[in-house]
């Protein structure tokens, strides 16, 4: 499987002592991850949970390469990701990662076919036609083959999110990333999309890291760990007190 770790277990991701500081409009500059410490194997799925700017969203941005790091180090599936070139990091994160937004974030024009295409046309020199036939699997397996034709608006949200989850896992990558994957959807939607998240990634033996505020969310998770002012608190006795 491309962009897969060899073995079953192996680390997918690495953070160490991972630093992220932003410059304030006013000229300052703000740490908002302050050292953070993880690791997620294949096969993993792990729920970042914690208090509202607690640093959860930045963290998740980092771990899916789309800002810079600041300090510390990244290894993704064993490669130093905290010092290569733009180029390779943006090939990096085609390759082997895939991010799920609360928003969805489909083009509305598009059909959610086309809109799971789009995930292959970048550096993934696949053909039409391969295209196509991956895009209707990654559909299949989220249970909208009959809405392939379908605009986002269309959809309901639950359905827009599945769509989004096929957009995201049919390049197979080794790293699934969902930010409040199911904030935006009532309990059921909520726990039916869950579903679809967790089985996509148990059976293609990737790794899952989800931000979210819904312990019932949580609680599915192979792992459950508690960010608190840019870094990540592994004592159990405080889990729970800013989740
Ligand atoms: N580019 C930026 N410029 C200024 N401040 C930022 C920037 N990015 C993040 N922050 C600040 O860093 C803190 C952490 O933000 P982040 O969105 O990561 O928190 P969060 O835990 O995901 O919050 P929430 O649960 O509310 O989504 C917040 O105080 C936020 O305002």
């Amino acid at each position: 499987m491309k962009g897969q770790p060899s073995t079953p277990d192996a680390p997918v991701l690495t953070a160490t002592d991972l630093r992220r500081t932003v410059r304030l409009p006013g000229g300052g500059t703000l740490a908002v991850l302050q050292g953070v410490d993880l690791e997620v194997r294949a096969g993993e799925s792990v729920a970042i949970v914690g208090r509202s700017g607690s640093g959860k969203t930045t963290l998740l941005a980092q771990l899916g390469l789309l800002s810079p790091v600041s300090g510390g180090r990244l290894e993704i599936l064993g490669i130093d990701v905290s010092s290569i070139s733009d180029r390779r990091r943006a090939r990096m994160r085609n390759r082997s990662i895939g991010y799920v937004f609360q928003s969805y974030s489909l083009v509305r024009h598009l059909s959610a076919l086309k809109n799971v295409e789009l995930a292959l046309l970048y550096g993934a020199r696949t053909g039409r036609r391969e295209r196509r036939r991956r895009s209707r699997a990654a559909l299949a397996a989220v249970g909208l083959t009959d809405r392939a034709r379908s605009r986002p608006k269309h959809l309901s949200g639950g359905e827009q999110q599945r769509v989004a989850i096929a957009r995201a896992l049919v390049r197979e990558p080794a790293l699934i990333l969902a930010d409040e994957p199911t904030g935006a959807l009532d309990v059921d939607t909520a726990a039916s999309v869950l579903d679809v998240l967790l089985k996509a990634t148990r059976e293609r033996g990737c790794a899952l890291v989800v931000v979210t505020h819904d312990e019932a969310v949580a609680a599915q998770m192979s792992r459950r760990v508690v960010m608190h002012e840019g870094t990540i608190r592994t004592t159990p006795a405080l889990d729970g007190v800013d989740a």
